[in-house]
């Protein structure tokens, strides 16, 4: 005779199944939701904090081994959802209606490839599940339009009765974008005033039309200037990323960066290495250590940073870029593609620690 199980008997064997990054049980934390048993079936909703949890088969298996302990349960059937919280922030601040986490992209000087990570980290996002935009702000040199595919786009506006403009980003691949790009052109180059380059991020911020984000990366320009100052002020950022290469010259700049963030109360979620070691086309299974090993786990712990991540040189990364199509979907099996798609996990997962501690 099939005994009864019931709903609190699931909860109970649920409770100590901790999330492993928050460190908190998922009972207590209402993750666990719709509990409905038939027989010896037991079927349940788990709410993950982020579409792109890293420890999301691990959790899925915790909570099966815990609900099959119990006497009578035959199967268990998970359906997995998420509900990103909201990033906490200054409240002196002004958040964007419907955006719950601006993730800033930074870079201490220019070329170690920021937009090449902040466009990837953006398409790994919307590839498992979340809504994304990202806001290319890196006004001398908009590269976003022509590593999403979309250069020589233009950005519709809307004029409402007695509204301010509103822009309405452009799509592709998953992700919303507004690049100073389609508004200036890509190739006109443009001198920015403090006042006049303000009011044009406010725009950017507050005046496209988002709709709801789980996460707004921002693409900020290379070092600690003006742009950057009115972003960090202007907006509550649920962290910032330093990106650099291991080179010993880079620390001195992720030094500065770090400064600029920490002053302006912005959190820096960590560093990202990129260009860490070179797989060389012909032989993929090989790596070389081009700039020297260990740069940028030196940097980070000098830093007192986690290290998000360390992705590899690879040519198909700037094919990738240059043909408008991010390495995350034209070579998705490549070691690189693999490489950022676990970052954007592991950044996914540093904001939801920090939105739910
Ligand atoms: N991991 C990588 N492997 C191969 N090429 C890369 C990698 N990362 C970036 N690149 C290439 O390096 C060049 C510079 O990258 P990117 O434009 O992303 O840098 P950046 O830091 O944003 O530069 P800037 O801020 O000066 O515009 C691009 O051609 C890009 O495709």
């Amino acid at each position: 005779m099939q005994r009864t199980i019931d709903k609190q008997e699931v909860l109970n064997v649920l409770k100590p199944v901790q999330d492993p990054e928050l460190r908190r049980s998922l009972v207590e934390m209402e993750m666990i939701r719709d509990i409905d048993i038939q027989g010896g079936n037991v079927h349940f909703t788990l709410v993950l904090t982020t579409p792109a949890c890293p420890l999301r088969d691990m959790i899925v298996e915790d909570c099966k081994k815990a609900v099959l302990s119990l006497d009578g349960v035959q199967s268990v059937d998970i359906k997995v959802t998420a509900e990103t919280p909201r990033a906490k922030g200054l409240p002196d601040r002004q958040g964007i209606a419907g955006v719950k986490n601006i993730i800033a992209v930074s870079s201490g000087k220019g070329g170690v490839g920021k937009t090449t990570v902040a466009v990837n980290v953006a398409v790994s996002l919307a590839l498992d599940g979340a809504q994304v935009g990202i806001l290319d702000a890196d006004i001398y040199g908009p590269n976003v339009p022509l590593m999403l595919g979309l250069q020589g786009s233009r950005m519709n506006v809307r004029h409402e009765e007695g509204e301010a403009e509103i822009f309405e980003p452009l799509f592709n691949y998953g992700v919303k974008v507004a690049s100073m790009g389609f508004w200036i052109g890509e190739d006109q180059p443009l001198i920015w005033r403090g006042p006049m380059l303000n009011s044009a991020i406010r725009q950017f911020l507050y005046q496209v039309d988002w709709g709801e984000l789980d996460y707004l990366i921002i693409d900020l320009p290379p070092g600690t200037g003006d742009a950057q100052l009115t972003l960090c002020q202007a907006v509550p950022l649920a962290g910032a990323i330093i990106v650099t290469t291991p080179q010993t010259v880079a620390l001195l700049d992720a030094r500065k960066g770090l400064r600029m963030f920490q002053q302006l109360g912005v959190p820096v979620l960590g560093i990202v290495e990129n260009m860490s070691y070179f797989i060389p086309p012909d032989l993929p299974d090989r790596k070389y250590d081009i700039f020297s090993s260990g740069g940028g786990e030196r940097t980070a712990r000098e830093l007192e940073l986690p290290l998000l991540g360390m992705l590899p040189l690879e040519m198909p990364v700037r094919e990738g870029g240059d043909r408008g199509v991010p390495i995350t979907l034209a070579r998705a099996d490549s070691v690189s593609a693999q490489a950022f798609r676990k970052l954007a996990q592991v950044i996914a997962g540093r904001v939801s620690v920090a939105a739910l501690s």
